[in-house]
């Protein structure tokens, strides 16, 4: 199977400056990840850079971005190194399987995601981070990727596993989760040699892996035997059947699932609403505009879906930051075959990766796109094309996650306006470091307890 325009006559796809001996762009994509990713835009529509050896052809332009991910992506599944490690990790979850199987796997978890799911969950999430945050000291620095990432964290188990699961689990959860996410990028991504010298890093990547899947084994064994001891959308992943063929998942379905899941929800979320809180703060515009929406909204209640619903600027924030800061920056593809691209011809079982940062940053869709401004997503602002903005990804391999973070998102900023006043702690300048996401380094932020508005202590 060829694509139709894989026959056209093809330009010679440019490689990017910089490749070295045997790391080939490997250092510029980690140290210098955002100049090095923007860079390429420079090299037309496709560009060839290369992981130690290994080959991958990045789609720098918004419109044969979303052909790879929609309208042509049944040449550019999941598979290829990165795919392969990734399978390693979470088994067949849906991130890593195609075809029949993806699609069985979408119909029967994408119910569970929807928005009317997730706002069903609003309340408990609400709780789980309420608990956290209510628990800040006043005049207290926190470091802000770590503390949302714990935020982040308890939402999304409270939302999978219900309101009652042991605080010592809970705190169990995120340890473990945070040691694969130091992790699933060198697993995945690096050199195979450079793997080969982590030992201790591996080993302890594999012990926490393995313990992860122990405990979801044991939630699911719990949940078969008493059904009514399951909460959350886990409940609902046990009793889910495919709508067209009335099956279930196996167990060992439903393991790769609930670990794909957690994996995905241990560092992007909490990255996103750090950089929120890294704007938030630094902006005393954007703190009061949102703290009196907030104000407004909620009238000091706790906010429920409906409120949530009516936080208008507090969403155009969010969604900016998902813009400009989006946690992920670098996904990939495997051609099943000769792909035409852009006046291009990308080979069979090659690695072709798209980004969101290069999208999320292209003048001619963003102008003065290091600029963050909330003001680009007002409703009378000038239309941004639905493929040019894509922090979920787009097609069918969209984030079954996006209702969940987007609900999560909101819940957090609110509550924590709702209370707090953010001053941004200047130590040391903050700096984007990429792993699995791109982190805000040395982002600390002082909270203080608001003395007036209706939230206030
Ligand atoms: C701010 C938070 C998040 C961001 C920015 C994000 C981003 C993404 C992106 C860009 C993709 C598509 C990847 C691709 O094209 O290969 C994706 C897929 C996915 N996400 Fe998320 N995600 C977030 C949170 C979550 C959460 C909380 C969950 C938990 C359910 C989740 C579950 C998934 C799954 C299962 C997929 C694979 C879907 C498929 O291949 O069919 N994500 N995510």
């Amino acid at each position: 199977m060829t694509s139709p325009t894989a026959q056209e006559s093809p330009r010679l796809i440019p490689v990017a400056r910089g490749n070295l001996p045997a790391l080939g762009h490997a250092y510029h994509l980690w140290r210098h990840t955002l100049e090095f990713l923007d860079s390429l835009r420079a090299y037309g529509g496709v560009v060839r850079i290369n992981i130690g050896t290994l080959p991958i052809y990045v789609v720098t332009d918004p419109e044969l971005t979303r052909r790879v991910l929609t309208s042509e992506s049944r040449y550019f599944e999941t598979g290829g190194r990165m795919g392969d490690n990734l399978a390693l990790i979470f088994g067949s979850g849906v991130g890593t399987i195609n075809g029949e199987g993806h699609r069985r796997q979408r119909r029967i978890l994408q119910p569970l995601f929807n928005r009317s799911y997730i706002a069903a969950h609003t309340d408990v999430m609400r709780d789980a981070v309420r608990g956290r945050v209510s628990g800040w000291r006043e005049g207290v620095p926190f470091e802000a990727a770590a503390e949302m990432d714990r935020v982040m964290v308890a939402a999304f188990l409270t939302t999978l596993f219900g309101p009652t699961l042991p605080a010592p689990r809970e705190e169990e959860f995120y340890r473990l989760l945070r040691t694969l996410m130091k992790g699933v990028m060198r697993k995945t991504v690096a050199p195979s040699w450079a793997n080969r010298v982590m030992v201790t890093a591996n080993r302890e990547f594999d012990r926490a892996l393995a313990r992860l899947r122990q405990i979801i084994g044991s939630l699911i064994r719990e949940g078969r035997e008493n059904p009514g001891a399951a909460g959350g959308v886990f409940r609902a992943m046990l009793a889910a059947r495919d709508p067209d063929t009335g099956e279930g998942m196996t167990d060992a379905q439903i393991a790769d699932e609930a670990v794909t899941m957690l994996g995905t929800t241990g560092e992007a979320p909490g990255t996103a609403l750090a950089w929120a809180l890294h704007e938030i703060s630094r902006n005393p515009d954007i703190q009061r505009r949102v703290r009196s929406e907030v104000d407004t909204v909620c009238g000091g209640r706790p906010a429920s879906s409906v409120e949530l619903a009516s936080l208008e600027y507090t969403r155009c924030v969010l969604t900016e930051v998902m813009r400009h800061h989006g946690p992920g920056y670098l996904f990939t593809r495997w051609t099943t075959a000769p792909v035409g691209l852009g006046g291009y011809l990308i080979p069979a079982h090659a690695n072709v990766a798209y980004s969101q940062y290069i999208v999320h940053h292209d003048p001619a869709v963003f102008p003065d796109p290091q600029r963050f401004d909330p003001d680009r997503w007002l409703p009378d602002a000038p239309a941004v094309p639905r493929s040019s903005y894509l922090p979920f990804g787009l097609g069918s391999r969209q984030c079954l996650g996006e209702n969940f973070s987007w609900t999560a998102m909101l819940l957090t900023v609110a509550e924590i306006t709702a209370r707090w006043d953010l001053h941004p702690h200047r130590s040391r300048p903050v700096k984007p470091v990429a792993s699995t996401t791109v982190r805000p380094h040395h982002l600390t932020i002082t909270p203080r307890a608001r003395t007036t508005g209706p939230g206030a202590a």
